[in-house]
């Protein structure tokens, strides 16, 4: 809850910086801004009384100081943006599998700017780990897991923010339906965010988004022209840039048409902490640690060794190899045995 002593004596160029909204506020309640912004707030409330344009306005300067600090208490609270918001580190505590027994673990801690990948067969209960995250757990789902954030309890409210404020979730499909063009999507996304400088937010999108896409774009494409690759592409960048959601949740990142070490290095690099359930061996590998799950439970937790990193490098060649084949096939190419280079 934002307090007067939190505002009052902050000058009204830090608090426009700060809340980029707050100028709508001052126009809301005819507060004219004409003068200096490097001015104490409360010293600007002052001066307003002192020119006796209280007597016109419908509330004294006590009222006008409450009113702004439930103002950006709501507006943070719509974007998404809770003023303790820094989350550092998620922790996982064991719960059961599906036979009800113990997990395997004691407690795993994950921090900002680490990926963690969950492996396992299907239906072994990866996406119900990335649910439990989602819905902060305190041993109230089917795994009986409890999650700590920052290594306290899991706060319920981030379960009731209706903004998905925890949790940003890249999800396997990604089908557009509305008649925007890649400007527009971005730009309605970075308006609503509030974003300052959004021509800046849309071309560094854009141009984060061309590098991890294999085939390009143009910021006039409409977005249910771009393909599946492409589309990822634009989701990850946009995630990575303009959601404010300290972790982001991946179901698989498929390796059609996208660079998906570059992906996984632009979202740790904006310091999310990053989960990600995978069959692919060379995700699975990406990360610094790996979860096993098996029969709903968490089994083992691997760190990814640097005998592991260096075969890595090979499966990425191997990889490379598939995808060559993968143009050629479809461009009607024959191939041969050379052409596997191995
Ligand atoms: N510890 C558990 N206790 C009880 N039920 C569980 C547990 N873990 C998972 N389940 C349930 O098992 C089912 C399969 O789990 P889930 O969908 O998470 O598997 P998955 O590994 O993501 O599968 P896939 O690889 O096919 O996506 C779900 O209904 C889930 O709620």
């Amino acid at each position: 809850m934002m307090t007067i002593n939190d505002i009052q004596s902050k000058t009204l160029t830090d608090l426009f910086e700060k809340y980029p909204f707050l100028p709508g506020f001052f126009e809301e309640h005819t507060l004219d801004l004409n003068e200096s912004l490097d001015i104490k707030l409360i010293d600007y409330l002052n001066f307003l009384d002192e020119e006796e344009e209280q007597e016109n306005r419908a509330m004294d300067k006590t009222q006008v100081l409450e009113s702004m600090c439930i103002y950006i208490d709501q507006m943070l609270e719509f974007l998404g943006e809770d003023e303790d918001d820094g989350v550092h580190s998620i922790t996982l505590l064991p719960g059961t599998n599906k036979s009800g027994e113990a997990e395997m673990f004691e407690e795993l801690s994950i921090k900002k700017s680490e990926i963690v990948c969950i492996v396992g067969p299907t239906g072994s209960g990866k996406s119900r780990l990335l649910a439990d995250i989602e819905w902060v757990a305190q041993k109230d789902t089917p795994t009986s897991r409890s999650v700590l954030i920052n290594g306290e309890a899991g706060d319920k409210k981030w379960r009731l923010n209706s903004g998905n404020k925890l949790v940003a979730q890249l999800s396997q499909n990604m089908n557009f339906v509305m008649d925007l063009t890649v400007y527009e999507f971005i730009e309605l996304h970075a308006q609503s965010r509030l974003v300052e400088d959004v021509e800046r937010v849309i071309n560094k999108i854009f141009e984060q988004a061309n590098d991890l896409a294999g085939e390009k774009f143009e910021l006039t494409t409409p977005i249910t022209s771009l393909s599946g690759g492409q589309s990822r592409a634009l989701m990850i960048a946009d995630t990575a840039i303009l959601s404010k959601s300290p972790i982001i949740l991946i179901d698989e990142i498929e390796n059609a048409g996208i660079d998906r070490k570059r992906a996984l290095d632009l979202l740790v690099g904006e310091e999310k902490i990053v989960l990600m359930a995978t069959h692919d061996p060379i995700l699975a590998l990406m990360g610094d640690k790996r979860i096993v799950i098996k029969n709903g439970g968490i089994h083992k937790v691997i760190e990814t060794s640097d005998e592991e990193r260096k075969l890595l490098g090979d499966l990425e060649r191997m990889d490379a190899v598939v995808q060559n084949m993968r143009t050629r096939l479809r461009q009607g190419e024959i191939i041969q045995k050379e052409d596997i280079g191995f």
